[in-house]
């Protein structure tokens, strides 16, 4: 089965790269190598490749500079994953498509559900959501929706990476309480969606042949348990003093999010409910604290 991934050099194509089944041919592709902005390029290389599967890991990720920079954020989110969308539909191939808890506008209470109705509070989860809108109408149950959120990985920039440089520059940091989500190692995502690609053919054929449906299967996938930012950066820091990472504690103070002005807003509550996606992976979700350990000891190895 060979397998077609964009946004080669981001976290999720690394981690994907890495845990590869041996029965999966992969092709992945640089912004440079594959720009989804461009259309005739997408086409080319598509056609050129012919995959069974296009996993679309490419994504305009920068929340703040989303803000300013709209033309971009739209031009890669919506427009790339249209034109992937397009492509798929002609040649016959699944998409894959991954989206974000920021679809979401954080109101609840409880893990949202596959089901509840999206209403972003930035650009960056509206320009997400127009893409999977457009993903969905376009090829229907050709394509499955992965929403995650809060993902790091050894590769890549991300909140991780981010503290262990900042707990060693800085005397304090103030970390934000009052936004809560669950963290997700790339990694952990990256063997789910390969369980899920090994099992997809025999429900893929059992919902055409019911045509119960012409919607995207959407799924949601984070790690396990719930946490602030604040909790995240505290683990971080006791993990990595634990580990040797890191040579001292500095205060990590909880602040709220007002206490930390950025130009996106973020939804106050971004936990989404696995469910769905553990029964169809049948990959049950780790706790993040766990997963995190994880990453800080293949990052503390490959250093
Ligand atoms: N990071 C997170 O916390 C979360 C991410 N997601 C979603 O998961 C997916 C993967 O995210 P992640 O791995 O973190 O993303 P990264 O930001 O690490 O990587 C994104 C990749 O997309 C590439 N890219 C940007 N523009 C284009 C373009 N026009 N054509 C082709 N490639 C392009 C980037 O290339 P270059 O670096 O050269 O610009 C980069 O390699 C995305 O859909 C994202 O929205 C969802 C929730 C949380
Ligand atoms: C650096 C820093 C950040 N923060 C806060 C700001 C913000 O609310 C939170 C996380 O900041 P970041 O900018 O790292 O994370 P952010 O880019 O908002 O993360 C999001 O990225 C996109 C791509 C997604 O899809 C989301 O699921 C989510 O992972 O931490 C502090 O409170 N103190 C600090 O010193």
């Amino acid at each position: 089965m060979k397998v077609l991934v964009t946004g080669k050099g981001g976290q999720l194509a690394w981690e994907l790269e890495q845990t590869t089944p041996s029965y999966i041919e992969i092709i992945s592709f640089s912004a440079n190598e594959l720009d989804i902005t461009n259309q005739a390029q997408v086409n080319e290389v598509v056609i050129a490749h012919s995959p069974d599967i296009i996993i679309n890991a490419a994504a305009y990720t920068a929340v703040d500079k989303a803000e300013t920079d709209k033309e971009t954020a739209y031009a890669v989110n919506e427009k790339g994953s249209e034109y992937l969308a397009l492509i798929c539909k002609e040649i016959s191939a699944k998409l894959i498509h991954i989206s974000t808890d920021f679809v979401f506008d954080g109101l609840k209470n409880t893990p949202y559900q596959t089901d509840d109705t999206p209403n972003p509070v930035n650009v960056y989860g509206d320009s997400k959501l127009q893409g999977d809108i457009k993903v969905n109408n376009l090829l229907g149950c050709q394509a499955i929706i992965i929403r995650t959120g809060w993902m790091y990985s050894e590769n890549g920039n991300n909140f991780v990476k981010t503290m262990l440089r900042l707990m060693v520059e800085k005397e304090q940091l103030g970390i934000i309480y009052d936004q809560v989500g669950t963290p997700t190692w790339a990694k952990g995502l990256a063997e789910m969606i390969w369980a899920l690609i090994s099992r997809h053919s025999g429900i893929e054929e059992r919902d055409i042949r019911n045509l119960s449906t012409s919607s995207a299967q959407i799924y949601h996938w984070t790690d396990a348990g719930v946490a602030s930012w604040y909790d995240f950066a505290v683990a971080i820091q006791e993990l990595a003093i634990e580990k040797g990472m890191l040579d001292k504690a500095i205060p990590v103070r909880p602040i709220p999010a007002s206490a930390y002005p950025t130009p996106a807003q973020r939804p106050s509550f971004s936990v989404i409910d696995k469910t769905t996606a553990e029964q169809a992976s049948r990959v049950e979700t780790k706790h993040w604290r766990k997963q995190l350990s994880a990453m800080l000891d293949e990052l503390h190895s490959s250093s």
